[in-house]
């Protein structure tokens, strides 16, 4: 059977549970990302007992991401950080032409964990990926936790673009979308979630 593709653009999105990461992709995707395949590796137990977010349901086989739209639907893959697929979670790491990391403005410790996922990149990715730090749910400012001077000196230190965005209101959501290289009809994107 012929590809359906030209080429895969991977794009691979990292963070806390509960910092926005599959708000974003859907952003993303129902914008102008329509011919995305999402997976997610994560770790059940990312979340706080008291965290207000509940975890992201497990499915064994992968689920469509928009089922009402499907010329859209992707592959939305949990794999729960199991042993058995750290493989995967390798190579993501090390194919992935741009790394995201998202935390949230009003969680301090999805900030303060930016630097774990840095470290994780740094052991895992190819020297030089390029990478983007993202400050999701800047519409809650009233809730705010985590300085945008803070993020920006985070940045400087580790010489990468930072921007506060807003999955809600799509506040940014344009600035990052056009940072990857544009799709092209025969070009599809695999986006994979980490947490
Ligand atoms: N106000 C606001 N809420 C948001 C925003 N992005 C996500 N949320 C909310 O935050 C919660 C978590 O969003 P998800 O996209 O599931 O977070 P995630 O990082 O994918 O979480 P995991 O699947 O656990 O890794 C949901 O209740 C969202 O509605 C945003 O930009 N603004």
């Amino acid at each position: 059977m012929a590809k359906a593709y030209d080429h895969l653009f991977k794009l691979l999105l990292i963070g806390d549970s509960g910092v926005g990461k599959t708000c974003l992709i859907i952003r993303f995707a129902e914008d102008n990302f329509n011919n995305t395949y999402i997976s997610t590796i994560g770790e059940p137990t990312g979340h706080a007992p008291d965290h207000p977010h509940p975890p992201t349901p497990i499915p064994d086989s992968p689920v469509p991401l928009s089922p009402q739209r499907p010329e859209r639907t992707n592959h939305l893959w949990d794999t729960a950080g199991q042993e058995r697929f750290k493989t995967i979670t390798t190579a993501y790491y090390r194919g992935a032409m741009g790394i995201i990391l998202v935390y949230d403005i009003t969680d301090e410790k999805s900030f303060e964990n930016i630097q774990n996922w840095m470290k994780s990149i740094k052991e895992n990715a190819s020297a030089g990926v390029e990478r983007l730090l993202l400050g999701n749910k800047c519409d809650m400012e009233a809730k705010r936790k985590v300085q945008k001077e803070q993020a920006n000196k985070l940045a400087r230190e580790h010489g990468i673009r930072f921007f506060e965005t807003s999955a809600k209101s799509s506040m940014n959501v344009d600035e990052v979308r056009h940072r990857p290289p544009p799709p092209h009809p025969r070009h599809k994107w695999d986006i994979v979630k980490l947490r």
